[in-house]
């Protein structure tokens, strides 16, 4: 048997079909799948909400607000949705436009207006129009083709946060803002915690939570389906193992402890086949999988890995963050609470609290060891605070190790930082 492979046969090899992948564009975040196992009732849920737009469709116009942890299929269940509703009410002769814009990328409202504009085919002025302006040429050629306009404001979180309350008021109070009789926009808006909604004042809250659909972590047998659907559209026939789908499935899915994030379970499966292919190997294996999380996660492995050499201060913050985490379901938390929080801690433990300054000082550190990640709360929020949270996700093996860590710092009394 040959013991070397020829140079010029393995590019050759390299550069015939994969043996492994058939569609791999079907693993990209962008695809549309053609069904969305275990999201089929929030897909009946909206129908139902939107439902009045197919008897007064000129003078209708209603808010839901979808709410959920990353990768639970908030934006591909919508996107689904409104394509699928464009469709169903153009058989009835009615006229929808679905329009999906992410307020990450526009984290004003002038531009998220522009691109609102150019996905109509609606050319306006770039230059010399107010937000109102532009927003009012918008309305006003829907009214005059008679169209409706479903407008989803994928992470909407973070316009809260960045955008002026003036400017979410006039977004969602546009109705009142344009005196208008005819009403011919509609809004969805993704967002992974509710809870933010709370910044916003009283009167713009109202209008926009009438209608709220969550989306709950995947659990690992949901995972399995989602898998097996992506493995039948993305893979060569019979190339992935079983185990290997239920192996993702039970790392990601949320009743073993897990995220139950449908994006890293993809993410996870796309790598576990190119570790297949690099490797030469005709399927993909469970080893395969492992190699693919490990790589996938090798940011939350090297965050566990400087827990030990943390002093005892920087612990007891990671602990309050955990605390308020659990206990408000928030990711990020403002520097206030957690001030409380930490102070809350200490007296528990026994511990003189540091300074306000020696704490941000803390926080910033860590910052830099890329453990903590901070953001200033948007201009909407009374007084400006930066918000604090764990730049990897909070496992349970996470919290065990910062927990153990305390006590054995506690117990060995260190010396005070
Ligand atoms: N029920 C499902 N069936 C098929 N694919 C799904 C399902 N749910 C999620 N996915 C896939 O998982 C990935 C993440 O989904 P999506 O982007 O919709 O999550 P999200 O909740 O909007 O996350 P984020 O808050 O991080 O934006 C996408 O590739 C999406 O196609």
């Amino acid at each position: 048997m040959k013991v070397t492979t020829k140079l010029e046969d393995i590019i050759e090899s390299g550069l015939s079909e994969s043996s492994i992948f058939k569609r791999r564009e079907a693993l990209q975040p962008e695809h549309i799948p053609s069904r969305l196992p275990h999201r089929e009732d929030k897909i009946r849920e909206l129908t139902l909400i939107f439902r009045d737009l197919t008897t007064s469709i000129d003078n209708t116009s209603i808010r839901v607000v979808i709410s959920g942890h990353m990768g639970t299929g908030k934006t591909v269940t919508t996107k689904s949705f409104g394509k699928a509703f464009k469709d169903k009410l153009s058989e009835r002769g009615l006229r929808l436009e679905y329009v999906h814009v992410n307020c990450h990328r526009q984290r004003t409202l002038y531009p998220l207006v522009m691109e609102i504009a150019s996905s109509l085919k609606l050319p306006i002025p770039t230059r010399g129009l107010s937000v109102q302006e532009a927003f009012k040429i918008i309305h006003d050629y829907l009214v005059k083709r008679n169209v409706h306009l479903i407008l989803a404001l994928d992470e909407f979180d973070y316009l809260i946060k960045t955008a002026s309350q003036e400017d979410i008021y006039f977004l969602v109070r546009l109705y009142d803002e344009l005196s208008s009789s005819k009403r011919h926009i509609s809004y969805i808006f993704i967002m992974r915690d509710e809870q933010d909604l709370s910044i916003l004042d009283r009167s713009i809250k109202d209008h926009i939570i009438r209608n709220i659909i969550r989306f709950e972590p995947y659990g690992s047998g949901e995972l399995k389906d989602i898998l097996t659907d992506r493995v039948n559209e993305a893979f060569q026939p019979n190339v992935v193992q079983e185990e290997t789908i239920s192996y993702i499935s039970e790392i990601y899915g949320r009743d073993k402890g897990g995220s139950g994030n449908a994006r890293s379970a993809i993410e996870t499966l796309e790598m576990a086949g190119k570790i297949a292919e690099i490797k030469n190997s005709p399927s993909v294996l469970i080893e395969h999988a492992k190699e693919a999380n490990s790589r996938i996660n090798v940011e939350a492995g090297e965050v566990l890995d400087e827990i030990p050499i943390l002093e005892l201060h920087p612990l007891i913050i990671l602990k309050a963050i955990i605390n308020l985490h659990n206990r408000l379901k928030v990711d990020s938390v403002p520097m206030g609470k957690l001030e409380k929080e930490y102070a809350d801690l200490c007296a528990e433990l026994g511990e003189e609290p540091r300074g306000h300054t020696q704490l941000y000082e803390h926080v910033r550190r860590m910052k830099l060891m890329g453990i903590l990640e901070t953001q200033q709360s948007g201009k909407g929020m009374r007084g400006r605070t930066t918000l604090i949270s764990l730049a990897v996700p909070i496992t349970g093996d996470l919290e065990e190790l910062i927990n153990r860590t305390m006590r054995s710092k506690i117990d060995n009394r260190e010396e005070p930082l």
